[in-house]
C-alpha cells in the first residue's frame, strides 16, 4: 500500500515511546513507516517531479550544502540527494578522500550538480568562504546539513568547536542567506545531533554535551515564530550508533572505554543506510520544522514534533 509523505507523517502511534525526549510530552507522537519507494517513474515538469503515487519529490535541483561529508553520514546523505535530483556541494577537511568522492559521483550524476570544497567547520572563515562558493556555483542553497563531527574525550575544545559551534554558525550563513524578509528563497536546516544529545552516555560526557547543545540550538530556532514568515525549517537527526568510521574509537578518546565497548554491542549498531533511511524522511517531509527523528538499531526510526513555541503568545 502507497501513502504519501502527509498521510505517512500522519500515522500516529499513541503510546510509542521516543527515546531520551526529556519530561515533557510531545504535542503528539508519530511512528514513521519505511518510506514507500517511490522513485520511479518519475514526471518531470517545470521542476515539479511527480509519482505515478502523487508524491511531490521536492528534492529535485534543490541545492543542499553538506559539512563533513568525505566518508560516513554525511557522504551517503550526499548520495542520497543526489540520487533524487538534488545538486550538492559537500564538504571536508579531508580533501584527498573528497576529491575522489566528487570524481566518482560528478561521473554518475553530472559535474553541473556536484561540488568538493574543503571546509574546516571550525574556522568561520573556512564555513563561509566555502559557503560562497557553493552559492557562486549553484546560485543559491536550500538545504544546509551540519553534519561534520567527531567523538573523543580527550580532544574537547576541538569537539565542542566542531559539534556545536560549527553546526550553529553553519546554520546561521544557511539562515542569513535563505530567510524570505531578507531576499532568500527560505529553506531547511538539518542538524545532526545524536541519540547523546537526547539522554546522558557517562563514557562520552563532553561529545553528550556538545550533542545537547545542538539540539538546544536546533529547538530553540524550530520554535522561531518568525519561521514561516522568513521560509525557515529546522530539523534535527538523531541517530544512535551507526557502522561508520567514528566508532573505531582508540581507549583515549572515551572514558570507562572497556564499558563503552560493551554497551554498544548491546545496544546494538545502526546500519547507515537506515539513517539515510530517517534522513530521507525528514527532508521529503512537507514540514519538518522542530522535528527531532533518532534512529536505533533496537528501536528504528522514531519521530517527534515539538509544540512549535511555548512563547509565540506572549
Ligand atoms: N556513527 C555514529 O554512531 C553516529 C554519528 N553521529 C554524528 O554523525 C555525524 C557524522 O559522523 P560519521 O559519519 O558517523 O563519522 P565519520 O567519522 O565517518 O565522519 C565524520 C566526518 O566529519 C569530518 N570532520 C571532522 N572534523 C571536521 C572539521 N573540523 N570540519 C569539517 N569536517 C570535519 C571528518 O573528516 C569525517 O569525514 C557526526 O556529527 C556524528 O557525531 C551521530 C550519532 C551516531
Ligand atoms: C562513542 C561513539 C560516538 C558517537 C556515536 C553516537 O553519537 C553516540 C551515541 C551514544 C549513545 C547511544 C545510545 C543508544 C540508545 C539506544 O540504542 C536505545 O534504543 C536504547 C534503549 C534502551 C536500552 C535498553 C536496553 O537495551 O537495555
Amino acid at each position: 500500500m502507497n501513502f504519501t509523505p502527509s498521510v505517512l507523517s500522519f500515522i500516529l502511534t499513541a503510546e510509542a515511546e521516543v527515546y531520551g525526549i526529556p519530561t515533557k510530552k510531545p504535542k503528539f507522537h508519530q511512528q514513521v513507516q519505511p518510506s514507500p519507494s517511490p522513485w520511479s517513474p518519475w514526471k518531470v515538469s517545470e521542476n515539479i517531479v511527480t509519482c505515478e503515487n502523487n508524491i511531490i519529490m521536492q528534492l529535485f535541483n534543490r541545492v543542499a550544502f553538506v559539512t563533513g561529508a568525505a566518508q560516513g553520514l554525511g557522504k551517503a546523505f550526499s548520495e542520497a540527494l543526489l540520487n533524487r535530483g538534488a545538486k550538492v556541494c559537500f564538504t571536508d577537511i579531508q580533501v584527498s578522500k573528497g576529491k575522489e568522492v566528487e570524481k566518482t559521483y560528478s561521473d554518475k550524476y553530472g559535474q553541473d550538480r556536484v561540488l568538493f570544497l574543503h571546509c574546516d567547520v571550525s574556522s568561520s572563515a573556512s564555513l563561509a568562504n566555502s559557503f560562497k562558493d557553493a552559492v557562486s556555483k549553484f546560485g543559491h542553497i536550500d538545504l544546509m546539513v551540519n553534519n561534520a563531527g567527531i567523538a573523543d574525550e580527550s580532544r574537547l575544545r576541538d569537539m565542542v568547536n566542531i559539534n556545536l559551534i560549527g553546526a550553529i554558525e553553519g546554520s546561521m550563513l544557511a539562515v542569513e542567506h535563505m530567510r524570505k524578509d531578507k531576499g532568500g528563497k527560505g529553506g531547511v536546516v538539518i542538524n545532526i545531533a545524536s541519540t547523546a544529545g537526547l539522554t546522558g552516555v557517562y563514557f562520552v560526557p563532553s561529545y553528550c554535551a556538545s550533542k545537547f547543545g545542538l539540539v538546544g540550538f536546533h529547538l530553540s530556532w524550530a520554535s522561531n515564530p518568525y519561521n514561516s514568515q522568513m521560509g525557515l525549517q529546522f530539523g534535527c537527526l538523531c541517530p544512535a550508533f551507526t557502522d561508520t568510521d567514528i566508532l573505531n574509537q582508540k581507549e583515549k578518546q572515551m572514558l570507562y572505554f572497556e564499558d563503552g565497548q560493551r554497551i554498544t554491542k548491546h545496544l546494538g549498531i545502526n546500519r547507515v543506510e537506515k539513517v539515510v533511511q530517517g534522513f530521507l524522511q525528514m527532508v521529503e517531509s512537507e514540514n519538518c520544522n522542530g522535528d527531532i527523528i533518532t534512529i536505533t538499531a533496537k528501536e528504528d526510526i522514531q519521530y517527534s514534533r515539538r509544540a512549535s513555541s511555548k512563547m509565540s503568545h506572549l
